[in-house]
């Protein structure tokens, strides 16, 4: 049986640390690192997020801001408080939860974010730099994904990784990452030919497509680290009727049959994309302050 990789576990220790690190920041230099998080619209997912990322904000010992804008909000007004937040001094990341609703072109309130303040690293600028091996701000669950498999693999040279899913926000920032890392990297998506022999290639398998347990256990190389970054939510008339609950990419009863570790969802990766934005959130504010982030103590 596959060895389950408790993200939860791994992102309450990890906000302990922020936890101490923001107290040294407040302590020797005065400063509160604060988190801006713009909400537009009623999503009730969305809701959660954002109440969640709120309370551990505050929880670590930071500002949180939370700024609730109406669905029928124009671009114009969500611009304007990007540039109010951009300005504000209190303010060290700012984080436009996604989706936004559909009279908003979305790339371009992302490119308004001030890409020191971009704690979701989606500004074309952070993605620039990460794909060119620069110093920006890398996105959370990409991250998340990497301190777990460094957790669980040390170094990871020479190890074959597949990423199946090309998305901006997770694909291909983490196929970067895993590059960076000297694995060979393939990504793989929803149109590649043959995509279970391409899985059991990967010494390293990452599911980011958004499709509910499409990833079997039989595509999985005996003893492959498999990182499930799906997020899907479905009906579960066995809890009650209209009930629902969260399932992954990966078909998890089948998988950890072959997998010798595995994140399961809930309580992977999901837990780890919100101590990332914290972690996030804490590199932009000393940056910002002219610090450097691993002068900090890592207890
Ligand atoms: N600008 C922006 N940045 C984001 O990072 C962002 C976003 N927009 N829009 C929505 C997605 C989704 N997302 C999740 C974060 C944590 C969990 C998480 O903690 N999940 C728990 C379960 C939570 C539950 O039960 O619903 C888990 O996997 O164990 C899930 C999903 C961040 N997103
Ligand atoms: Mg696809």
């Amino acid at each position: 049986m596959a060895q389950l990789i408790d993200g939860k576990t791994f992102a309450a220790n990890l906000r302990r640390t922020i936890a101490g690190q923001v107290a040294q920041l407040n302590r020797g230099h005065g400063i509160t690192p604060g988190l801006a998080v713009v909400l537009v619209g009623n999503d009730p997912a969305s809701e959660v997020y954002v109440r969640n990322k709120g309370r551990q904000t505050i929880e670590v010992g930071m500002q949180s801001f939370e700024h609730r804008l109406p669905q029928n909000t124009d671009e114009a007004q969500v611009l304007d408080l990007v540039a109010r937040l951009n300005a504000d001094p209190n303010v060290h990341g700012i984080l436009v939860q996604l989706p936004l609703p559909d009279q908003i072109n979305s790339a371009h309130v992302l490119a308004a974010i001030d890409p020191k303040k971009d704690v979701d690293g989606f500004h074309v600028i952070n993605a620039g730099l990460l794909a060119t091996g620069g110093k920006g701000l890398v996105p959370c669950t990409p991250l998340g994904c990497m301190m777990m498999l460094h957790d669980h693999l040390g170094d990871l040279s020479g190890l074959d990784a597949v990423v199946v899913g090309r998305s901006n926000i997770v694909g291909k920032p983490l196929a970067h990452l895993l590059l960076a890392a000297n694995c060979t990297v393939t990504i793989a998506h929803s149109r590649s030919r043959d995509l279970p022999d391409i899985c059991r290639k990967a010494d390293i398998l990452v599911a980011a497509v958004g499709r509910p347990r499409m990833i079997k256990g039989d595509w999985i190389k005996p003893g492959a680290t498999v990182i499930d970054v799906g997020i899907n939510r479905i009906p579960a008339p066995e809890k009650g009727e209209g009930k629902s609950r969260l399932v992954g990419d990966v078909d998890l009863a089948s998988a950890q049959k072959h997998a010798g570790a595995i994140t399961p969802v809930p309580g992977g990766v999901g837990p780890m994309t919100i101590a990332c934005l914290l972690a996030n959130t804490l590199t932009a504010t000393c940056r910002i302050h002219g610090l450097d982030p691993s002068d900090l103590d890592a207890r």
